[in-house]
C-alpha cells in the first residue's frame, strides 16, 4: 500500500470533498474517504462520535487523527453492490507487481454510495458507453534498451490483470509488423457523417471503428510512426486514427512519451485507466516526386538526420547518450573548420495562408469506400500476425471480442509464453486495398491541402541557418533534461519551425548544452529561434536525408502541413511555463 501515515485533520476540511462515511464488516474498522487523499483509517473509539456528527452536521467541526492507509492514485478499479451500498476497491501501488489489495465497505448513508460511486467510476474507466474496452499492445523488443516488454510485464499487466480488461499483445518481429498487422486489422469502415449521426445518439465514436477499442504502443517514436503510417495507408485516418493511443516510453530517445509524462509510467498508466486523453497535433509531410505521405509529429533534416544515422548503431548499447555522442562527433567533425551551415537545403517556403480548419476539410471531402468482403486467400494470410499474450475476460457479453469473429489458435511456446496465432471469422468485413488505390486516395488528399500552384509561397531566409527541426511537441527525451522546443505542446494546435542560427562549433556546443540543461533556456539565446507555420514546402540537397521521427527517408522535395488535434492520445503534457 501506499505507506500508513497518520495526520491530524479537521472534520470540516474532510467534509468538502469526503465522499462517504464506511464501515469494514470483518475486521470492524472503520474508513471515512477522502477524494483528495483517498481512504483513511479512523480510530475506533472515534468512530461513534464521527457518525452521530457526520449524519446529523456535515460541517460540524471534528480533530481527528487519521491514518492514510490508501491514496486514489492508486486505485485501479471499483465494484459496486447497489443492494449492499457496497463498494469493493482494487488497490495497486507503484513498484510493486501484484500487491492487489481489496477493501469492501458498506456506505451508512445512501447519497454518500452513491455519491462515491460516481466518483470512484471517474477513476477507473473499464468500458466506452456499454462496450468493454479491448487493447491492442505493440512492444517492439529492440527499441532502446530492450527494456519495453518488461515495462508492459512489471508496469502495465498488473494494472490490466487488477481490472480485468481485455488485452492482445503483439511482439514486433521485423520493420514490417505493424504494417502487416494494421493492415488485418478486423476492421469497420464508417463514414464520417455516420460517425456524427452515432455521436448524436450518445455512443462513442472511437467504439465502433475497431476490435480494438485502444492501442497501447510500447517502444520508442518510430515505432508510434510505424503505427500512424500504417493507418493511413490501410484504412482512412479519420476513423481508425481516432482510436485512443498510449505510448509507453520502450524506446531510446521516446520524445512524444515524454512530453505526455512517460518520465512516470505509473501515472501515464494510470492515465490509460482513467481514459484520461488529448487532442494530439501531427504533421503529413507529402513527398512531391515520390507521391509518399508520411505522418509524424516531428521532422528534421541536415545536422539532427546524420546524427540519427550515425548513432542507429550503436542502439541498444549507449542508451539516449549515443545521439549526444554522435552528436558532439558530427558537430566537431562537420563542414569547414569553425563553420556549422549543414541544413543541406536550397530552399525553404511558408504558406502562412492555410485555413484553420484543415482538419475538417480532409475528413468532409474524403472519398468513402465500401468494406469488401474477405475471401480465402486473405483469411490464410491473415492467420500470421502472432499474439504472444491474451486475457479475454469471456463472462463480459458486450466485450465486442466474444462474438467468436476472431479465434486464438495455440500453435507453440516461448519462453513460457503461449504463442497464438489470430484466425478471422469467414464473415468479417475488412478492406483491402492495393497500393495502387492507396497512392490515388492520398494523393486525392494531398490534393485538396497542397494546391501548390496557387499558393503564395513565402521564401524562408536561410542564409544564416545552422539546425531546423519542424516540430507539433516540445522534444523531450528520456534519459536525459533535454527540451529542444519548450514552448511547443502536442495538443496546442500548432506547428513550429526552430532551430539555431549559423554558428561556430564551440557556439553548436554550447547550444546544445542548453538544450540539454533542460531549463529551456536555450530560447532566450541570440542564436536560437522559433516561428509559428501552418505549412512548409522544403526543397533539400540530393546528398541530404530527413528524419521523420527518428526515421531517415530520402532527399526530396516535400510539403509539409500541420493536422491539429487529429490523434487521441492518453497522457497530460507538462503546463507552459
Ligand atoms: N523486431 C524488430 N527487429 C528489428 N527492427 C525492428 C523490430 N521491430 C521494430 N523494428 C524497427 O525499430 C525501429 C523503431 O524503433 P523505436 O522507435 O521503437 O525505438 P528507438 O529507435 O530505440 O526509439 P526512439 O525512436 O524513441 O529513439 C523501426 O525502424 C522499426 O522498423
Amino acid at each position: 500500500m501506499g505507506g500508513t501515515q497518520t495526520y491530524v485533520t479537521e472534520y470540516q476540511q474532510l467534509d468538502r470533498a469526503c465522499l462517504g462515511l464506511g464501515r469494514q464488516d470483518e475486521e470492524t474498522a472503520y474508513y471515512f474517504f477522502n477524494e483528495a487523499h483517498g481512504l483513511f483509517k479512523i480510530p475506533r473509539d472515534e468512530y461513534e462520535n464521527l457518525r452521530k456528527a457526520y449524519s446529523n452536521d456535515r460541517t460540524k467541526k471534528l480533530k481527528l487523527p487519521l491514518k492514510i492507509i490508501c491514496k486514489y492514485r492508486e486505485l485501479v478499479m471499483p465494484e459496486f453492490d447497489d443492494n449492499m451500498n457496497e463498494a469493493k476497491i482494487h488497490y495497486l501501488t507503484e513498484g510493486a507487481i501484484h500487491p492487489v489489495d481489496n477493501y469492501s465497505f458498506n456506505f451508512l448513508l445512501e447519497q454518500d454510495y452513491e455519491y462515491a460511486k460516481e466518483n470512484l467510476e471517474g477513476l477507473t474507466k473499464l468500458r466506452y458507453g456499454e462496450r468493454k474496452r479491448n487493447i491492442a499492445i505493440l512492444i517492439n523488443p529492440i527499441s532502446g534498451k530492450q527494456e519495453a516488454y518488461n515495462i508492459y510485464k512489471t508496469k502495465l499487466r498488473p494494472l490490466l490483470k487488477a481490472t480485468r480488461m481485455n488485452y492482445k499483445v503483439y511482439k514486433t518481429d521485423g520493420p514490417d509488423f505493424v504494417d502487416r498487422w494494421v493492415s488485418k486489422l478486423k476492421f469497420k469502415q464508417r463514414t464520417y457523417d455516420e460517425i456524427q449521426e452515432t455521436n448524436k445518439e450518445g455512443e462513442n465514436e472511437s467504439s465502433l471503428i475497431c476490435e480494438y477499442t485502444d492501442i497501447v504502443i510500447i517502444g520508442g517514436d518510430g515505432l508510434l510512426a510505424l503505427y500512424l503510417n500504417s493507418c493511413y495507408k490501410h484504412h482512412f485516418f479519420d476513423t481508425l486514427i481516432k482510436i485512443p493511443i498510449c505510448i509507453l516510453p520502450g524506446g531510446t530517445g521516446n520524445a512524444l512519451a515524454m512530453d505526455l509524462g512517460g518520465n512516470n509510467i505509473f501515472d501515464l498508466c494510470m492515465n490509460f485507466l482513467r481514459c484520461e486523453t488529448i487532442e494530439g497535433d501531427i504533421i503529413r509531410a507529402d513527398f512531391e516526386d515520390s507521391k509518399k505521405s508520411i505522418l509524424c509529429t516531428a521532422l528534421s533534416w541536415g545536422f539532427p538526420s546524420k546524427v540519427i544515422e550515425s548513432s542507429s548503431d550503436w542502439r541498444g548499447c549507449l542508451g539516449a547518450s549515443r545521439y549526444t555522442a554522435c552528436g558532439a562527433k558530427e558537430v566537431l567533425c562537420a563542414g569547414g573548420p569553425w563553420n556549422m551551415r549543414s541544413h543541406h537545403l536550397t530552399k525553404v517556403e511558408h504558406n502562412p495562408g492555410l485555413p484553420d480548419d484543415i482538419t475538417r476539410t480532409l475528413i468532409s471531402k474524403r472519398k468513402i469506400e465500401e468494406d469488401k468482403e474477405t475471401d480465402e486467400e486473405n483469411l490464410k494470410e491473415q492467420a500470421a500476425v502472432p499474439i504472444i499474450e491474451s486475457e479475454e475476460i469471456k463472462s463480459d457479453k458486450s466485450c465486442y471480442t466474444s462474438n467468436l469473429s476472431y479465434k486464438l489458435v495455440k500453435t507453440d511456446s516461448m519462453k513460457g509464453h503461449n504463442i497464438y496465432k489470430g484466425e478471422f471469422d469467414i464473415k468479417q468485413d475488412q478492406i483491402c486495398e492495393s497500393d495502387d488505390e492507396n497512392i490515388e486516395r492520398m494523393s486525392q488528399l494531398g490534393a485538396i491541402i497542397n494546391q501548390k500552384d496557387e499558393i503564395d509561397w513565402e521564401n524562408i531566409d536561410l542564409k544564416q541557418v545552422s539546425v531546423m527541426v519542424l516540430t507539433t511537441h516540445e522534444c523531450r527525451r528520456s534519459g536525459t533534461k533535454d527540451i529542444f522546443a519548450p514552448f511547443s505542446r502536442i495538443n496546442d494546435g500548432k506547428m513550429f519551425l526552430c532551430g539555431f542560427k549559423e554558428c561556430s562549433k564551440v557556439e553548436m556546443l554550447m547550444m546544445m548544452a542548453k538544450v540539454s540543461a533542460g531549463h529551456g533556456n536555450q530560447v532566450k539565446m541570440s542564436k536560437y529561434f522559433h516561428q509559428e507555420v501552418k505549412q512548409i514546402r522544403i526543397h533539400p540537397r540530393a546528398d541530404t536525408s530527413f528524419n521523420i521521427d527518428g526515421e531517415i527517408y530520402e532527399s526530396e522535395n516535400v510539403i509539409v502541413t500541420c493536422l491539429p488535434k487529429m490523434i487521441n492520445l492518453f497522457g497530460k503534457p507538462y503546463d507552459l511555463e
